[in-house]
Parts: structure tokens; C-alpha cells; sequence
């Protein structure tokens, strides 16, 4: 709303400001308060819960909801929370130079814009967690992606393919997205559930980005950096830097480099399988509790958490990589005693990246510098527990830890140990670092022992015992006389003020003293704020370095810590190889076994999977007998091996992985707004579209979300397309309660039968939690139920139905005879089965279905039997077909 009608200057200048930030809320500074208007009041009312009131704006009553300054921090970080951009201005002069220059308003200018991508603020930034911001750009199917941390530093360029972009994005969480505005509705649905911004075309033009990035870097190119092949990922860096350099309103020296980020380094998971697997968050609640990281973490560096859900989220698909991660952990494991002096030493060490950056771009006080100080401090003791450790990766971690001793040293000089969180009141700066300053602060000093003097000097003279000596800002250093001695208060005194019980007075004398004494205070302090800078911009010049160090503390912390978790939990170092095995002894499942009922153990289990013989994998059993837990700790324990963590098991020979893929039939998508069913077929084919022989499938009853027989042909033929269509063939864990797909195995050899045990007792069912081969023959749900407490009488009449339904299609299998009376071993049941498949489909299907028949069909059936078209009249056939409909609807 920028009314052109009669306005105040304020307001004028307000609607000015606020067009030229569209999408942002505008709080803007007036005296004490940041103030909202028009449409932004009435929305931040409603977000903030404050009051909504209104102004007069040139005869008009504009609405206005604001709160005093120093609740900013407090409220800012509500409003970029719920996913608003922010912008704040301020008042960026005195209103007496305003007054001076003959304006009547004051200047104003936004000084920073929030977004939920770009931030610095402590307040809504997690530490143990990076917060992305990413710029895609199209070329064809080529997408070009930007990704950078700005409270970090990092920033990387990418190339993908459209078909990958999802899984890219999924290992990166972005907070933010910046999209061209051309491609408004032109977006995948899917990008549609990110915050998106969208960026003005003309920032996506020629080389504006490019040369924006090498002037940033002060760069002629970006070959240094490896990245100058990136053509289409170079329009989205410069939208990304375009777009963070506008928020900020600063320069961002601590982005000291550009790095390709290299999807083909790491394994592929894509967004599904990271939600089905627990990562990072858990399905119900959203929160940490039951994730693989709230196991795993046991990092002491906020540096540390971060590097490890980036490495949770990425696992490595390199043999070398994986194997010296692993060899250090190992040494870590076996070393305990250099394991507990690193943690307590790394407990020591503050968010130094996240310093640096507040550092450098200058939103940052005394208190993150000495908090800088104090953590690479530590670098030497870090340092020193390597003496002793023959370890590659170790040695290269002790050989990137810079000592930085002069910017310590700088520090320390320069900077009091406890300095105030203002950098505008003094307080900072060590004395005998400055004369200038220390100078100044002597007169400060003798000024106030001076005026104890006076105020002493007039109490004595004039025998006013009480008499003090106070300051206020309205008339500064003033003597205070009670109304009992007034009488004795001398003609020089000038008065001032009268209070109450008591005057106020001035002399020239005080006044004189006063004004050396101000006067040199604000000196002080401004002259302190100016050393401040100066330190901040030399500690800034070592961003780089700083950032460095991180990185080499971020992974010594994430190798002790895995070590730790192995040590405490009982893990083995997994044996990676490059090879197509997985062979894992007494594998458990790493949250699950922690979250157990007291005194209930867990079972663990064997899984052998390869591409000879034990490609494919039916599971099957009863409900809760613990299929879903062995398909997850078969992938947590892959992706843990291939993170360099050691894992849940006894032993683990790991061939290496190139993508998880993870589906849950029936998964709930109401949120995306899609039929579970549909969105269920869409991973399906995403999983038979991506996979390869070096990939690791888990389905978990996907088709259950439709009819039964649709269900089961589906994850039949699934499992057929997976056995038989090269190059997919990978290995796959299929969970079932189809026990029809236990025929798989007499078809196609690379397919085995296994169930996790029960037993039976006393028509209850007893969950035995073991994996062994053969399929199970029983689903044993009415038991389940009975044991999760439905009313006897549902109990006992599913029994009824379950006999009867078990009847009828005996009946049918006996009509069709079943496969063991057709064959006379199960290999040549196989094949009468399969060829059945390949020749008739419709006789195989009534095989394949035989035990799920609906009792209805045989009875339209029988009456077609006892049928003869031949002998009835037209009006008796349309009788029966009402009838047969009537049995039907
Ligand atoms: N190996 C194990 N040792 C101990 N407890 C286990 C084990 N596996 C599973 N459980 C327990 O059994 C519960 C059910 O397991 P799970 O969800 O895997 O069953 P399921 O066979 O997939 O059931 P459904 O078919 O109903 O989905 C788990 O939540 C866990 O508490």
C-alpha cells in the first residue's frame, strides 16, 4: 500500500522503503521502538500477539503495531521462525545533525534482512546443525545448484540431473530456495513444499553472477577453485551471493571459497529413504528422539555435530575414504586413554567457524572474540595427543591444526577476559594496549576521585553532612541538599531542580570538572569501539585459516566420537570392500536395541545378501514379529559402515553400496496431498528407474495400500522386474504378508524364502525375533489382535471367518488342484508354476491367489455351473443376472 494521497514525511518515507524491499516485513525504527504499518501491522500483530493500534498519517489512520528496540531479538527471530524475511531499518543519523542539515526527518537506511536461509543470529540458528540456503538454475535437464552456510562460510556448486535434484536437496535440508521468477509456476510439485524466493529475471542474465563471484573472491576466474566447468551452477552461485550480499548489507569476507560438491562421491539417498531409515528425524514426531543420530552423536563440538549429520546425510561410496575413516576410528577404539583426554579437550573448544563468520562480517562483540581466543587456545593440547597415534587420516588431521598463536596473542593484549556484550560502552579493551586510551581513561578516572573530593570539600565547608553529589542526563553531575540543611546552602550554588524532600544545584566548578570528565569518557569509548574494529578486521584477515582448523576439529570430533559410541555400545569394525557381498553377523538395530523394555533383550540376526545367489530376500511372518526391524538395521548398518562408523554386529563384510533405497507400503503422504497408494507406486518406480546392481532395496509390504490381489501382483512383478531386468538385479529385502511370493523362490534362484520365527502356545503367539530360512505359513493377526486387547467377541468371530474363508478356498485350490499334487518336488513345481506365468496368465493368477478367493466368486460361480444358457428364456437370464448382481454388490 503506497498511497500517493497526502502523507507525513514519516509515513513517506516508510511506504518508500518498504517498496523497495517487496516480500520482506519492514520493521522500522522510530525513537525507541520499531514500528509496523498498513498491511505488515496487521500480520505482525497477529504472528506476535501484540497490540494493533493506528497513526495519523496525513489526516488518514494508517494501522501501526510495533515494540520497544530492545525487544528486536526477542521478536525478529519469531518472525523468520514462522518463515518471513525480515528486513530492519534504522535510523543511521542523530537527529540533531538531521535538525543541523534542515531535515525533519531523520535518515534511515535497512541495515539487514533475515530470511530463514540467511542468518547469523544465534538465536535461530541451531549448533548442531547447518543452515543451507540453495539457488537452482535450469539448462535443459541439468539443473545447476549453489548451496552455501553463510554463518559458516561454506558455499559449493553442483551439477545434476533433474531426475537427482530430490536427493541432492535431501542431503542438504535446505531452509531456503532461490528460484528465478520466470519459473514461478513452472516448478516440480515437489520443490513446491520447499520455502522458496523467487529472484528477479535480470540477476540470471549473462555474467552478471559469474563476475559478481570472481569479484567477491578477487579472482580473474573460478578455475582455483575447480568449479570453472559448473557453467549453469555459476548463474545460480551468483543469484546466491547476489541475494545474500542484499540481505546482509555487508561484505562477506569470511566466503573465501567455492568448492564442486561432487554427488558422485557419496551414496544416493533419496528423501523417502532418509524419513523410512530415521536419520535425522523421526517419522512420528518430527523430533530427534529414536533417530540414528540421537544414537550416534557423541560429538563435543558443535563443529562435530554439524560435520556428522553432513556425513550421516552423505555417506561415502569411495573405498579409500570409507577404509581411513575406519582404520582411525579403530585407533581411537583401541586407545582409550588418548580417546577421554581428546573429549575433555574438544570440550573446551567454542563454535570457532560460527565465530569467525560473526567476526567477519562484523555482527559480533568482544565477548565471540575471547570466546575465539579461548578455543584456539586449545589447538595445542588438541595437537599433542597425536604424538603417539601412527594413523594416516589422524596425521593429516594434527597436520591441518594451525596454531594461529599471533591472532591469540592479538587477542589477548588487546581484549579484557570478561568484556561486555556492547561494543559501543567501553569495558573491552586491556589496559597499557592503547596510551591514548589509557590516558584518557586516567582522566576519567581522577575526574571522579575529583568530584568525591568536591562533594567532601562542600559537605565539610558548609556543615552539610548528607550533601551528594549525583548524575543524571538531563543536567549531569548536580549537588543534592535535603530540605533540612536548606538554609545552609551558600548564594554560588545555581539551583535546578527541586524535589520532594530535597533541591538540586549546580556550580561552575562542578561543570568545568564534568565536562573533562565526559568528555574523556566518550572519547574512551569511542576510541575503544575504534580499536575493536581494528582487531576484528586483523582476526578477520584469518577467517580462512580458522575455517580450516574447524573442519580438521569437526572430524577429529567425529571420529572420537564414533569411537566412543563403539566403545559403549559394543560395536565391530564392518570390513568394506569393493565387492557386491553383504554378510552381516548378529546385526541389531541401533535404536531399536536401545529402546527396548527393560530385561527384554534384543535378537540379533544374520543377513547374507549377494548378486549369485541372495539377491532377493522374501520375509516373511507374523505382525510385529520384526521384519520392518531387520530391513532398517540391514540399512542403517550398510550406511553406518560406509559413513565410517564401526556397527551394530558382530561382524560385517560390506560390499559397497552405491543407493539405499527404502519403501514403506502405505506410508502416510496426506501432507503432500497425495493417495498413499499412488505416492507408493511413484517410489516404486523411482526405485526401478534408478537402481543397479550395486544398489540396496528394502521394501517393506509395499502394495498393501491397494486391493489385495492388485497389492500382490504388483510386489509379484516387482520382484520379478528386480530378479530379471538387467542392469537392476540389486539386492533386495522384501517384506511381506504375502505369503504367495514365497512360490518366487521355486522360480527364480537368486530368490530365497526366510521368516522371523514365532511360536505357537496355548493359541497365543510367542515372537522368537529370529531370521531363518523358509517362509512363514501362518499370519497369525488374529492372535496379534487378540494379544493388543480387541473385545473376545471380535476375537472369536474372526476366528469364524478366517476357518470359513480358509474352507472356500480350499475348496477352489482342490477344484484347480494345488501345485504339490500337480508335481512331485517342489523344482518342478517352480517350473509348472513360472511357465504357467509366462504361457497363461490367467491360470498362473488363480494359483498365485488361490488362499485370498473371495467366497462370493464361488458361489456366482456355482450358480453359472448349474447354468445351461441354452434352456432358459430371456426374462429368466435377466433374473439371474439380478440375482448374481445382487450377490455381488
Ligand atoms: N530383533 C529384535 N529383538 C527384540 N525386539 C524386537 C526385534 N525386532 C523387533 N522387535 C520388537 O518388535 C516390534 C515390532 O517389530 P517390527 O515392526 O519389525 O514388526 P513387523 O514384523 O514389521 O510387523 P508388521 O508386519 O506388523 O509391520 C519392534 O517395535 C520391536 O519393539
Amino acid at each position: 500500500m503506497s498511497a500517493k494521497k497526502k502523507q507525513t514525511p514519516l509515513m513517506r518515507q516508510y511506504f518508500k522503503i518498504k517498496d523497495e524491499h517487496p516480500g520482506t516485513i519492514l520493521l522500522f525504527r522510530v525513537g525507541d521502538f520499531y514500528e509496523t504499518f498498513a498491511d505488515d501491522a496487521q500480520l505482525v500483530s497477529k504472528e506476535l500477539g501484540i497490540t494493533l493500534t493506528k497513526r495519523n498519517n496525513g489526516g488518514d489512520q494508517t494501522p501501526l503495531a510495533g515494540f520497544p528496540y530492545h525487544a528486536l531479538d526477542n521478536y525478529l527471530p519469531k518472525l523468520v521462525k514462522k518463515g518471513y524475511k525480515v528486513a530492519v531499518c534504522d535510523q543511521t543519523e542523530d537527529p540533531e545533525e538531521a535538525k543541523k542539515a534542515g531535515r525533519k526527518i531523520v535518515e534511515r537506511e535497512v541495515t539487514e534482512i533475515t530470511t530463514p536461509g540467511v542468518t547469523m543470529s544465534e538465536k535461530l540458528l541451531d549448533h548442531k546443525r547447518n543452515n543451507y540456503i540453495a539457488s537452482l538454475h535450469w539448462d535443459g535437464s541439468t539443473v545447476g545448484v549453489a548451496f552455501s552456510d553463510i554463518s559458516t562460510g561454506e558455499f559449493a556448486l553442483s551439477h545434476v540431473d533433474e531426475k537427482n535434484l530430490d536427493s541432492l536437496l535431501a542431503a542438504i535440508q535446505p531452509s531456503e530456495i532461490l528460484v528465478q521468477q520466470k519459473k514461478k509456476n513452472k516448478l516440480d510439485e515437489k520443490l513446491t513444499h520447499h520455502n522458496i524466493s523467487y529472484i528477479e529475471d535480470w540477476v540470471y542474465d549473462g555474467d552478471y553472477g559469474y563476475n559478481l563471484l570472481t569479484e567477491h573472491f578477487e579472482t580473474h576466474s573460478l578455475k582455483g577453485f575447480g568449479v570453472e566447468n559448473l557453467k549453469v551452477a555459476h548463474v545460480a552461485a551468483g543469484s546466491l551471493m547476489h541475494y545474500m550480499q542484499e540481505t546482509q548489507k555487508a561484505y562477506l569476507r569470511h566466503l573465501r571459497r567455492l568448492y564442486a560438491y561432487e554427488s558422485s562421491e557419496f551414496m544416493s539417498l533419496d528423501a523417502a529413504t532418509k524419513r523410512n531409515l530415521e536419520l535425522t528425524a523421526s517419522i512420528q514426531e518430527g523430533g530427534t528422539d529414536g533417530t540414528l543420530i540421537s544414537i550416534l552423536d557423541d560429538t563435543c563440538t558443535a563443529m562435530g555435530g554439524r560435520l556428522l549429520r553432513r556425513w550421516i546425510m552423505r555417506p561415502l561410496k569411495r573405498l579409500k575414504p570409507v577404509q581411513q575413516r575406519l582404520d582411525a576410528v579403530e585407533k581411537l577404539y583401541k586407545n582409550t586413554d588418548i580417546r577421554q583426554t581428546l573429549r575433555e579437550e574438544l570440550e573446551q573448544v567454542g563454535d570457532m567457524e560460527r565465530l569467525i563468520s560473526r567476526i567477519a562480517v562484523g555482527r559480533t562483540n568482544a565477548r565471540d572474540v575471547v570466546q575465539l581466543k579461548l578455543s584456539l587456545a586449545q589447538i595445542p593440547r588438541l595437537k599433542s595427543q597425536f604424538s603417539g597415534i601412527d594413523d594416516p587420516l589422524l596425521e593429516n588431521i594434527s597436520s591441518r591444526l594451525k596454531l594461529l598463536i599471533e591472532v591469540q596473542e592479538r587477542i589477548n593484549t588487546a581484549l579484557k577476559d570478561d568484556p561486555p556484550a556492547s561494543v559501543r560502552d567501553g569495558g573491552m579493551i586491556e589496559d597499557g594496549f592503547n596510551d591514548e586510551l589509557d590516558e584518557l581513561r586516567d582522566i576519567a578516572k581522577n575526574g571522579k576521585k575529583y568530584i568525591a573530593k568536591i562533594k567532601d570539600d562542600l559537605a565539610k565547608e558548609h556543615n552539610i553532612p548528607s550533601l551528594k553529589i549525583g548524575y543524571n542526563k538531563v543536567f549531569g553531575y548536580y549537588i543534592e541538599v535535603t530540605n533540612t540543611h536548606k538554609d545552609k546552602v551558600p548564594e554560588s550554588f545555581i539551583r535546578k531542580q527541586t524535589l520532594v524532600n530535597s533541591e538540586r544545584y549546580i556550580t561552575p566548578e562542578l561543570k568545568e570538572v564534568e565536562e573533562k570528565v565526559l568528555s574523556a569518557e566518550e572519547r574512551s569509548k569511542t576510541l575503544e569501539y575504534e580499536l575493536f574494529e581494528e582487531l576484528r578486521l586483523y582476526v578477520a584477515e584469518f577467517a580462512d585459516d580458522v575455517q580450516q582448523v574447524s573442519h580438521a576439529i569437526a572430524e577429529l570430533d567425529c571420529l572420537q566420537g564414533f569411537a566412543e559410541i563403539a566403545f559403549r555400545n559394543n560395536y565391530a569394525k564392518p570390513e568394506v570392500g569393493d565387492h557386491e557381498e553383504i554378510d552381516i553377523k548378529k546385526g541389531r538395530h541401533p535404536v531399536v536395541e536401545k529402546s527396548l523394555p527393560m530385561g527384554e533383550p534384543f535378537i540379533p540376526n544374520d543377513i547374507k545378501l549377494d548378486n549369485d545367489e541372495q539377491q532377493i530376500l522374501i520375509i516373511t511372518g507374523p505382525n510385529m514379529a520384526g521384519k520392518s526391524i531387520i530391513l532398517r538395521q540391514t540399512g542403517l548398518i550398510v550406511l553406518l559402515a560406509q559413513v565410517g562408523s564401526f556397527v551394530p554386529a558382530k561382524e560385517a563384510k560390506i560390499g559397497l553400496v552405491d543407493k539405499i533405497f527404502t519403501r514403506v507400503g502405505a506410508s502416510d503422504n496426506l501432507a503432500a496431498g497425495e493417495s498413499t497408494f499412488l505416492v507408493e507406486m511413484n517410489e516404486a518406480a523411482n526405485i526401478l528407474n534408478n537402481a543397479t546392481p550395486r544398489s540396496l532395496i528394502l521394501l517393506d509390504e509395499v502394495g498393501r495400500g491397494t486391493s489385495t490381489f492388485d497389492g500382490l501382483s504388483i510386489a509379484w512383478s516387482l520382484a520379478e522386474y528386480l530378479h530379471n531386468h538387467a542392469p537392476v538385479a540389486a539386492k533386495t529385502l522384501f517384506a511381506t504378508h504375502y505369503h504367495e511370493l514365497n512360490e518366487l523362490e521355486q522360480m527364480y534362484e537368486r530368490t530365497k524364502n526366510f521368516n522371523v520365527q514365532v511360536k505357537e502356545h496355548d493359541d497365543k503367539v510367542v515372537f522368537l525375533r529370529k531370521l531363518i530360512p523358509g517362509g512363514a505359513d501362518h499370519s497369525y493377526g488374529i492372535q496379534v489382535a487378540d494379544m493388543a486387547g480387541l473385545p473376545q467377541v471380535v476375537i472369536e468371530r474372526a476366528k469364524e471367518i478366517l476357518k470359513n474363508l480358509e474352507s472356500h478356498s480350499l475348496d477352489i485350490t482342490n477344484k484347480n488342484g494345488t501345485i504339490e499334487n500337480e508335481a512331485s518336488s517342489k523344482k518342478e513345481a517352480a517350473k509348472n508354476l513360472s511357465e504357467k506365468v509366462e504361457k497363461q496368465p490367467e491360470t498362473s493368477q488363480m494359483t498365485m491367489f488361490q488362499t485370498h478367493v473371495d467366497p462370493r466368486i464361488e458361489t456366482v460361480l456355482n450358480k453359472l455351473e448349474a447354468t445351461d444358457p441354452n434352456r432358459m428364456t430371456p426374462i429368466e437370464a435377466l433374473m439371474l443376472i439380478t440375482e448374481l448382481k445382487r450377490l455381488v454388490d
